[in-house]
């Protein structure tokens, strides 16, 4: 698993770790692991240039002690400094001692930044607040179009370490190397986006910290959570998955739905509705009934709305499926029909997986607002319908109703998903995880997480099919087979 923890945690933990430590080792680990991946970006460190953005905290100290690494290494290291007289006393003292220089002046500093090889960006880390400033802003944008690698400490300038806001101008790394833990704004869009590739070090504040506020599966926690069938299994112990999708006019929601749900390990699939014909051409093994779910027989989850349009049956639909007492999952045009006392009063789990524009309809907001503020959306429709929601997009979170638990982040995404009906399967698979058994959270972020890997595993340009048919091997890859 890969932890967030909040900044107040982080800050905990330091304090924490520090008053047991000699002074100033924390931030000397910082400053070797950046100086040794700012040594990797550059290849060859003798001869090169290497600019310091240094604003007036500890981040900047930080950077200032890895700059004077690299100059005792032959760098040509110039500090920028943003607020010359609150720059990291130590952290300058040192750099000066290795031959490193400084520049305030605005011009001088766009120019050194231009010509940089490497740019470490000291401006703020965990404690920066609203937004590049003017000044730090410029520098920021000149380190974008420079040819410089952008190497970020803890956090890209900018970013609401928190929440993955981007409440202002931030800069844009290549690299971020990140201190003791992940910040939320490392994991989640649009920060998240910003960081480049991460680097986590270990700097000792590990037992220090207390409970995180994101977790991200990896591999085996994937791999020990997805069901295994065991030799007395049959079909009805591996979990049979009602599937109500499609309409006369979206048939083809119907099939991508139910090749999901094949797909992830259901003992059957059960399909209620319109879209039967197009289901068995090419999924001759459901079981396919033309009514309403009522009509279908006993399911183990049910996974409801894809395709459905907003005809009165529908509205049946999503109510009869609500009504059971089995897991049900309601996307798409099924969360349009949704009122949060009948989801909160079911006493089997809800899942929704709503995209951002969903989300924004189910909370009253526009689809901007959402995606500016993912983790605080999701949280925010699980604790009002009750229910366990994964919000899709360029992250996907999963949150539980309880609010207690770490919200969920996907980390296999690739924006070759984002193609029509690559959701339809989605429900499916995370449909056939809840009939297999595994808790809501758990089945809705194995499926994001077999998606995602499958759509990587398929490679380049997908169809949403293409998604479905990838996902076996997304689950051999997980399980290490
Ligand atoms: N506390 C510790 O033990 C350690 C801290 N470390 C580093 O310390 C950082 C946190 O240091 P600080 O608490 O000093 O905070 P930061 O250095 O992140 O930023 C705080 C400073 O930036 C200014 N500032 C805030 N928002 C700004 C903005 N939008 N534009 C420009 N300036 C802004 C504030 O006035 C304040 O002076 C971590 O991110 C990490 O890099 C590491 O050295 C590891 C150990
Ligand atoms: N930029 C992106 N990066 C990664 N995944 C994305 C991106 N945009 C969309 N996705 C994923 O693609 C899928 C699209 O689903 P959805 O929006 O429901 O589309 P549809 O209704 O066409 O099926 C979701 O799993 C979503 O998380
Ligand atoms: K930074």
């Amino acid at each position: 698993m890969r932890y967030g923890h909040d900044v107040a945690n982080v800050r905990a933990a330091e304090q924490a770790t520090m008053a047991r430590l000699p002074g100033g080792l924390l931030m000397q680990r910082a400053a070797a692991a950046l100086a040794a991946t700012g040594a990797e970006a550059l290849g060859r460190v003798y001869g090169t240039r290497v600019v310091v953005l240094t604003g007036s905290g500890a981040n900047g100290g930080d950077a200032l002690f890895a700059a004077a690494r690299l100059a005792r290494r032959g760098a040509g290291v110039t500090a920028v400094l943003i607020t010359p007289d609150r720059a990291h006393r130590e952290g300058l003292a040192a750099l000066l001692a290795a031959g490193g220089r400084t520049v305030t002046a605005p011009d001088a500093s766009l120019r050194a930044v231009a010509s940089a090889d490497l740019v470490l960006d000291g401006i703020t880390g965990i404690g920066g607040t609203g937004g590049l400033r003017p000044a730090a802003e410029s520098l920021a944008e000149a380190a974008r179009t420079s040819d410089a690698a952008v190497l970020a400490v803890d956090l890209p300038s900018g970013v609401d370490a928190d929440t993955g806001e981007v409440p202002g101008a931030a800069v844009r790394a290549d690299v971020t190397v990140t201190f003791g833990t992940y910040k939320p704004a490392l994991l989640v869009d649009p920060a998240a986006e910003l960081a480049g590739a991460l680097r986590l070090v270990d700097i000792g504040i590990g037992p220090d910290l207390g409970a995180p506020v994101l977790e991200a599966l990896q591999h085996a926690d994937v791999a020990a959570l997805l069901p295994r069938p065991g030799g007395e299994s049959d079909k009805y112990r591996r979990g049979v998955v009602g599937v109500a999708a499609g309409s006369a006019r979206y048939p083809g929601a119907a099939v991508l739905a139910v090749s999901g749900a094949l797909r992830a390990g259901a003992g059957a699939v059960r399909y209620a509705g319109p879209g039967g014909e197009a289901v068995l051409a090419r999924h001759p093994e459901v079981l396919v009934t033309a009514g309403s779910p009522h009509a279908a027989g006993r399911v183990q989850a049910w996974v409801v709305g894809p395709g459905l349009g907003d005809g009165a049956d529908a509205r049946t639909t999503v109510s009869e499926a609500l009504a059971t007492d089995v897991p049900v999952l309601v996307d798409a045009d099924g969360l349009r029909m949704l009122d949060p006392r009948t989801v909160r009063a079911r006493t089997a789990p809800t899942v929704l997986t709503p995209h951002a524009g969903e989300a924004a309809a189910l909370l009253g907001r526009v689809r901007e607002d959402v995606e500016a503020h993912r983790l605080d959306s999701v949280r925010e429709l699980a604790a009002r319908f009750g229910a366990t929601v994964l919000l899709k997009g360029s992250t996907t979170l999963v949150a539980d109703p309880s609010g207690e638990t770490p919200v969920r982040v996907n980390a296999t995404g690739t924006a070759w998903l984002a193609t029509a009906g690559s959701g339809d399967v989605l429900s499916g698979l995370c449909g056939s995880l809840l009939a297999a058994g595994l808790a809501p959270r758990d089945a809705a972020s194995c499926a994001a997480y077999l998606h995602g890997l499958a759509a990587r595993l398929a490679q380049g340009p997908l169809s949403a099919m293409d998604v479905a048919e990838a996902v076996p091997a997304a689950w051999r890859n997980a399980m290490g087979a």
